[in-house]
């Protein structure tokens, strides 16, 4: 039941054929919707997105929690994922040197709402110290957190958790009302059932130290524990995405006209000025004008490509390929940071939600209390996520060069992040797992392009373990999580010896070993287009998005992220959209 699923009345979508806007948006992605529903508002605005409604295309793999850990099978990593050209951009890197080779699929949403339709819909904003950061590298003191928090605040419409569906004392999420915000689009709560093998995982955590930060997520302080808030529409239990929020709220108040199934092939520019686009739908090719300026929201993949296709990058890239140069802007495409996660297991004897809906006596209850509750395992996806500084220990196991580099970042900003999760082996059997994931990526990778054609993928390098930093810290997060394991509440539900990585995983190079070979993306990377000071190595745009050397173009997605901030992105995503919004109103 494809039940947000609104079609475009004619008069929504764009007509076929060239025409002028102020503002043309290309990407009706996570920011692409919401600087296009805030613009929308005060100017005549067109998005182009090459794909169509995840909910048509995809059903209820992208629209049911439960389903954003299980039935979305495009996050496949392996070389041999499924392929959905429908909403996915089947991206595949280059073989990672480090990483005994292996070439990475990387799912990027091709849809209405981008990878907000994909994602595990965590939502969490990043720590204070994080930000001051982001401060420090643009020179502009509106990054600080306090001075963001109107702008996170505007995009967000919370709803406290529903204590009643949830119906688990031991999981009530604490959490800073104040910081939230209650007038946007975007709806943010949390689920409606708490999964008890993840309840037991975070008492566990809770047990060596990981205690509960009583602020929640969103308030600039990332240590400790808590129930992780989604974004959700508790009310149906279904996706929360930039379609189902900025989308709709802009098709019910603006104007905007929305040219879905339809590719921007090009940045179009008059000397260094951008003037429009060429876009492609159906084979029939066309000019979409802005009077006023062309943002670019294509992702952190296609944006850097769409700028190199147009003469926007490193000169020597572009003379290769006989490219046009219209600004030689070395950093695009160039500071790549992906962030990488390694995971640990055990089999449990306890239930979860995977275990409930794929069994045949308990299933029909679950698939009940979803349709007429909008609760039960179906409801929920994400559970609880802990940071983590390195305790002084592990530290000291690190190797210098590691622990210098580890010095260097804000003091209160968290070094690990611990995400509790659950699974079902093919027998029925209940899977505990947690994984560790590094919050500050070392490792630098590169997105290229190997012709100008659009349709030609970027060339795609992660870089992971470029720096051997992240692939040591991983090795403390496999180290913290048996401690977790170790611990009594942990004890009480595994059966028999770790599953992953194994027993036979023991020393510091075992773990090394076990990392390059199975270490995961956790679809965060960012930072090919990255914001910074005119004239910095890696800058691409300003601090208002703005793209260095070429007037009227900005490109706002996670893309100009300047480093990879820990927490999770959407939420920095939508806050930006809204901050860079405000900016070219102002102007
Ligand atoms: C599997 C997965 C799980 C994730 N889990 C989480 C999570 O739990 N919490 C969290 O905060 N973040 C999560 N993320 C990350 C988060 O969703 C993304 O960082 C964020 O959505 C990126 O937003 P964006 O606007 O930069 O790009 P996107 O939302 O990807 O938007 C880019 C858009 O541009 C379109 N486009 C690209 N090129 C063209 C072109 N040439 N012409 C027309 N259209 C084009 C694309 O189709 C897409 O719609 C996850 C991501 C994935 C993939």
């Amino acid at each position: 039941e494809h039940r947000h699923a609104k079609k475009l009345t004619s008069e929504q979508i764009g007509t076929i054929g060239d025409a002028t806007f102020d503002y043309v948006i290309v990407g009706g992605g996570t920011a692409g919707l919401t600087i296009a529903a805030r613009l929308a508002s005060v100017a005549s605005v067109a998005v182009v997105e090459a794909g169509g409604y995840y909910e048509i295309d995809y059903g209820n793999a992208s629209v049911v929690p439960l389903y954003s850990l299980t039935k979305i099978d495009v996050i496949d990593p392996s070389e041999n994922f499924p392929h959905r050209p429908e909403i996915d951009w089947e991206l595949t890197t280059v073989p990672q040197v480090n990483a005994n080779k292996r070439v990475i699929h990387y799912a990027q949403g091709k849809t209405l709402g981008g990878s907000s339709a994909l994602n595990t819909m965590s939502y969490v904003r990043s720590s204070a110290a994080a930000y001051q950061r982001w401060v420090g590298m643009v020179g502009d003191d509106s990054y600080k957190f306090d001075n963001l928090l109107p702008h996170f605040r505007k995009s967000v419409h919370l709803t406290p958790p529903n204590l009643e569906k949830r119906n688990a004392a031991n999981a009530t999420p604490q959490y800073d009302t104040s910081v939230y915000g209650n007038g946007g689009p975007l709806e943010v709560s949390w689920n409606n059932w708490v999964d008890p093998t993840i309840t037991w995982l975070a008492t566990a955590m809770q047990a060596i130290g990981m205690s509960i930060n009583p602020k929640g997520w969103s308030a600039g302080d990332l240590n400790g524990g808590s129930w992780v808030p989604s974004t959700i529409d508790t009310a149906l239990a279904t996706r929360e995405s930039a379609e189902t929020s900025f989308l709709e709220y802009a098709l019910a108040n603006t104007s905007l006209q929305v040219y879905p199934h339809s590719t921007v092939t090009k940045i179009l520019l008059n000397g260094t000025s951008a003037r429009g686009v060429k876009v492609e739908t159906n084979g029939t090719v066309y000019e979409l004008s802005a009077r006023k300026e062309v943002i670019i929201s294509a992702g952190t993949f296609h944006s850097p490509q769409l700028l190199m296709i147009s003469g926007i990058g490193p000169k020597a890239t572009l003379d290769e390929l006989g490219i046009p140069l219209v600004a030689d802007l070395p950093g695009v495409g160039q500071n790549l940071r992906d962030p990488i996660s390694i995971g640990t297991s055990h089999i449990v004897n306890t239930i979860s939600g995977q275990s409930i809906v794929s069994n045949q006596v308990t299933e029909p209850k679950a698939l009940r209390q979803y349709k007429e509750e909008a609760a039960g395992p179906y409801s929920s996806a994400a559970g609880w996520i802990a940071y983590e500084r390195l305790t002084s220990e592990l530290r000291s196991t690190l190797p210098q060069s590691t622990q210098e580099k580890l010095a260097a970042l804000p003091v209160d900003s968290p070094e690990l992040s611990f995400i509790a999760g659950a699974s079902v082996l093919p027998n029925g059997t209940s899977q505990g797992a947690m994984s560790a994931t590094i919050c500050n990526t070392f490792s630098v990778g590169s997105v290229s392009i190997r012709s100008a054609k659009i349709s030609d993928p970027p060339i795609i390098d992660l870089g992971w373990f470029s720096d051997p930093a992240d692939a040591d810290i991983l090795v403390a997060g496999i180290k913290r999580l048996r401690q977790v394991w170790a611990t009594e509440p942990a004890q009480n539900i595994t059966l028999g010896a770790e599953v992953r990585p194994g027993a036979d995983v023991g020393t510091d190079a075992e773990m090394l070993d076990y990392i390059r070979a199975n270490a995961q993306q956790i679809w965060h990377p960012s930072s090919t287009c990255s914001m910074g000071k005119k004239g910095d190595r890696n800058a691409v745009v300003d601090s208002e998005a703005r793209v260095f050397g070429v007037e009227k173009l900005r490109v706002m997605d996670f893309s100009i992220v300047p480093f990879s901030i820990p927490g999770h992105p959407q939420a920095t995503v939508y806050m930006l959209a809204e901050k860079i919004a405000d900016a070219i109103k102002r102007g």
